[in-house]
């Protein structure tokens, strides 16, 4: 008798990544631990539903920092597909263009506290659990409840403490404070060399 084969099991990290931290690298890679996955995708928004006011950075630079943070992990890779559909980012959208691009992989989408607490405000929100498994994390300051969440296609995990957001990086970029270890080293010289951050919160 011939053993069905596994369906690969897809992470997909989404964020608007302004810029990518050690948060939500250390998040990736215990959720593809734990959850036994083959590959996380990284996937930066276009234009991020709920910052659309923030003067978020271009696409290009939050796409390129994410590429460099995230090339030595061979797991690891990072998708376009919100990044070149235009208007606002949805993650149903999402969720569509990565199945029509892997159709059979099982996509788990990988969350904070405190982006799962506003899941149910999303686009399309119960056709999202149709789609996709979600695994919220836990973040420091946010507590983390499911509540109200289909609970077999929901998942929480602890993962270890990083106290760290991009509004603070960008802080204190802004204030000139160390950034190092907080971001990748290729992510501090990259926010050097095309000076980001420097005027705007
Ligand atoms: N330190 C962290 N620990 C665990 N999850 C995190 C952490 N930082 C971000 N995340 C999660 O990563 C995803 C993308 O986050 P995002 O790119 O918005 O980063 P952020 O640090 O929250 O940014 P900002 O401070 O600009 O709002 C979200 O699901 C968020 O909850
Ligand atoms: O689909 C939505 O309505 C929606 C609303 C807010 C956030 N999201 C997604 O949640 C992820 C984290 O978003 P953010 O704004 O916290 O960086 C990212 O992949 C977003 O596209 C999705």
């Amino acid at each position: 008798m011939t053993q069905r084969q596994r369906r690969t099991r897809l992470g997909v990290m989404g964020g608007t990544f302004d810029p990518i931290h050690h948060g939500h690298l250390v998040a990736a890679s215990e959720v593809a631990s734990r959850f036994d996955l083959d590959e996380v995708v990284f996937v930066p928004t276009g234009h991020p539903a709920f910052k659309v006011d923030h003067g978020v950075t271009a696409a290009e630079h939050r796409y390129l920092m994410t590429v460099i943070a995230t090339a030595s992990n061979p797991r690891f890779t990072v998708s376009r597909v919100d990044v070149d559909r235009s208007g606002v980012t949805y993650t149903v959208d999402t969720l569509r263009d990565l199945k029509a691009a892997r159709p059979d992989a099982e996509l788990l989408f990988i969350t904070g506290a405190d982006a799962i607490a506003q899941i149910l405000t999303w686009k399309d929100a119960e056709e999202l659990f149709a789609m996709a498994q979600f695994v919220a994390v836990t973040r420091p300051g946010h507590a983390l409840t499911v509540d109200g969440l289909p609970g077999d296609r929901v998942h929480v995990l602890e993962v270890p403490a990083m106290a760290i957001s991009s509004t603070d990086v960008r802080a204190r970029e802004r204030a000139g404070q160390p950034v190092w270890y907080l971001v990748p080293d290729g992510v501090v010289q990259y926010i050097a060399k095309h000076r980001l951050y420097r005027g705007q919160s």
